[in-house]
């Protein structure tokens, strides 16, 4: 049941559906490290995995390994949210309820972790691919430089880079 507050009488279409998803995964980048932790870990597994002679079963493995931590943070978050607005003093059942979110999401990247080490511990591929990017002139640069940005996109975040882009075109 949607309130009416929020349709302002008008019928919700599957495209407003998919656009409060879409904002909900963008607030949890945008708010949580731990998010933007997995979201990095799952672009360089999904990305390099490509380079590594992977199957397709292989690489559906993966796959379902990303979704499951990023589900289970999200479902991790909306919780955190939650008990915050619900209790704002000390509360042990809301101490245990996050304890209990956070470990779901701790299992499963655990789990996830043995599948990305199952699927990618190649040290023939591993290395070959290890040369060619250190060795390459163009591919090195690029590979530090994309560390670096995803470093900056996980410990500073989203908001915080924009802040910077707008403080600079203020002055
Ligand atoms: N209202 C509360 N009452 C009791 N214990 C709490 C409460 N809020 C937080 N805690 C305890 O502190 C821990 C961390 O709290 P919380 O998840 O809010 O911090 P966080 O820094 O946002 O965590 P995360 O690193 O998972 O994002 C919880 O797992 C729980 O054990």
């Amino acid at each position: 049941m949607v309130p009416d507050w929020k349709t302002k009488g008008k019928r919700r279409t599957l495209a407003d559906s998919f656009g409060d998803a879409a904002r909900g995964v963008l607030y949890a980048v945008k708010t949580e490290r731990n998010m933007r932790i997995h979201v990095t870990a799952a672009v360089y597994v999904l990305f390099f995995s490509r380079f590594l002679g992977v199957t397709r079963g292989e690489y559906a493995a993966l796959l379902l390994a990303v979704a499951l931590v990023i589900t289970a943070e999200g479902f991790n978050t909306a919780i955190e949210m939650l008990c915050d607005f619900a209790q704002k003093s000390y509360n042990r059942f809301i101490g245990r309820t996050k304890d209990i979110a956070a470990g779901a999401v701790l299992v499963s990247a655990v789990f996830a972790a043995f599948v990305g080490v199952t699927v990618l511990w190649r040290p023939a591929e591993l290395w070959a691919l290890a040369q060619t990017i250190f060795t390459s002139p163009v591919y090195c640069p690029l590979f530090v430089l994309a560390a670096a940005l995803a470093l900056l996109f996980i410990f500073a975040g989203p908001e915080k880079i924009a802040g910077w882009f707008e403080r600079k075109k203020k002055k």
